[in-house]
């Protein structure tokens, strides 16, 4: 698959284009589809330490997820995430599987009786790997695969698979392999034998291309090149991280307004950034479409000016590995003034992913307390919050009905229509934190330098021109006041 128009009705096609739509980033979208996947061209992996070459291959898939609590319909909308997920991946979806049980075997995750009907499904539909909706052990994925006979992935092997198709820069490819890597290292000998019998396909010979599984003293070296790649990577995460953070304090400095942009993957947060400050973020119908947190200025109705910072979406079970990884990227979320939490209105189920986005902001929050100084607010206190429900053009009017009653303090918009944006503004407005010093200039005509900085970082209050000078009563930042102290006016 290349791209859109060739595939019209599959159901990873990317949205329609909207050619006039200012929400879209129709350049880098150009640029992901012609990155799009090529299955199979992959050859068999000889070092393991290459971790981000090692593709999943998934391609012809069944999925099993195992229904321990909870209703049916959440069950479902987890297999139905399971499938999207998949797709985005670049697989095809053949078949989906729930058991229902307490909890899931501990030998083979599903009941060794489904695990033998599963092997069936796989054989009639010509698959040739199982995703489970859940973090494995690596005994049971070795074991399952020893029943089912074709390769067998976790959800957390699918997401990191996802993240590294789609990272760009250069932090977000280290974070992601660093993830891949903390991912691989209990699972080598499990991925070694999967790989071996994948390949050939007779299970118990011992030779051949693809056969040779690594040996112990292999898997050994591996072990420890692997952890050696992930201190070097943890030390070049860091070093990127100073690089932002000198930026950050920059802005800080002047004491620009900052908002993160939070959510559940999909939710239309690039959507959002593109139609709050005009920017050409890549949006596009596929989880996980961005992963590097893009920083954008924007400005209040007042003509003041804030920074949104639009992020990595979230998911039911993201994986730890990747929160851990993100951990500097998701910085962000620690030091914003305010989260904007947009919640896709058109969701069957909104209110779960509003839990589990509030879940793994929680875990940022804790992870990153006790870090970096906060500027704004008093140290380790969490950012407000602000719901924001989006797509409410293709939301049932029942289901917002409900909405509304349910979450009174959100604001309801359309990042596509437009509709709710000024409301969402003017909310914003009024929650965000105003530059604290008041003061009262007459900058001669020769200072117009000053002039544009109250302007820019200030809320002017009230301006006239005099013959000698301006006269502006503003509300700036006190790092601002001293450079104005000289021109102080008293009326
Ligand atoms: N109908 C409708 N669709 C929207 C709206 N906002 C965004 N979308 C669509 O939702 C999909 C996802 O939008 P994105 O802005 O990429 O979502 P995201 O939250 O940034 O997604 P990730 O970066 O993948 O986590 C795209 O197909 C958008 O066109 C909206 O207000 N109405
Ligand atoms: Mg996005």
């Amino acid at each position: 698959m290349t791209n859109s128009e060739q595939t019209p009705a599959s159901p990873s096609a990317f949205e329609p284009r909207h050619d006039r739509d200012p929400s879209v980033g129709e350049l880098q979208l150009e640029d992901r589809s012609s990155l799009k996947r090529v299955a199979g061209l992959s050859t068999e992996l000889t070092d393991v330490t290459e971790v981000e070459y090692r593709q999943l291959r998934l391609e012809r898939v069944v999925l099993v997820g195992v229904w321990t609590s909870g209703t049916a319909a959440q069950a479902e909308a987890s297999l139905a995430e399971l499938a999207a997920l998949a797709e985005t991946a670049g697989s095809e979806v053949l078949e989906g599987l729930i058991q229902r049980r307490d909890k899931p075997d501990a030998s083979t995750y599903i009941g060794s009786g489904k695990a033998e009907e599963l092997r069936e499904v796989v054989q009639a539909t010509g698959a040739d790997t199982v995703i489970c909706d859940g973090e494995l052990t690596p005994a049971q994925l070795t074991a399952l695969e020893k029943v089912v006979k074709v390769k067998v992935v976790d959800r957390t092997a699918l997401i990191l698979d996802i993240f590294a198709q789609h990272a760009t820069s250069r932090e977000g490819k280290a974070q992601v392999s660093l993830a891949q890597m903390e991912y691989m290292l209990p699972r080598l000998r499990g991925w070694g034998e999967s790989m071996s019998r994948q390949a050939g396909g007779r299970a118990g010979s011992n030779g051949g291309v693809g056969l040779r599984g690594p040996g112990e003293t292999k898997i050994e070296t591996d072990r420890r090149r692997i952890r050696e790649r992930m201190a070097k990577l943890r030390r070049e995460i860091k070093g990127m991280k100073q690089a932002r953070d000198t930026k950050r304090t920059r802005r800080h400095r002047t004491e620009i307004p900052a908002v993160a942009i939070v959510g559940y993957t999909n939710a239309g947060k690039s959507s959002l950034l593109n139609a709050l400050t005009g920017s050409g973020v890549l949006v596009q119908n596929a989880l996980f479409a961005t992963l590097d947190p893009t920083t954008r200025r924007a400005e209040l109705p007042d003509g003041r000016e804030f920074v949104l910072t639009d992020t990595v979406g979230f998911v039911r079970h993201l994986p730890t590995q990747l929160v851990e990884a993100f951990r500097s990227t998701l910085e962000e979320v620690t030091e914003a003034d305010l989260l904007l939490h947009v919640v896709d209105g058109s969701d069957p189920l909104p209110l779960d992913q509003i839990k589990a986005v509030r879940e793994v902001v929680t875990e940022v929050l804790r992870e990153n307390a006790g870090g970096t100084a906060h500027v704004h607010g008093s140290p380790n206190s969490a950012p407000a919050e602000l719901l924001v429900v989006n797509k409410i053009d293709a939301a049932d009017p029942v289901m917002l009905t409900q909405l509304r009653g349910a979450l009174p303090g959100a604001v309801f918009v359309s990042a596509r229509t437009g509709e709710g944006l000024a409301e969402l503004q003017s909310v914003l407005a009024e929650r965000l934190p105003r530059p604290d010093v008041e003061v009262s200039v007459l900058l001669p005509y020769t200072r117009g330098d000053l002039a544009a900085r109250i302007h820019s970082d200030g809320q002017v209050l009230e301006s006239a021109h005099e013959p000698h000078g301006t006269l502006i009563r503003a509300r700036v930042p006190r790092a601002l006041a001293p450079a104005l102290a000289e021109y102080a006016h008293r009326s």
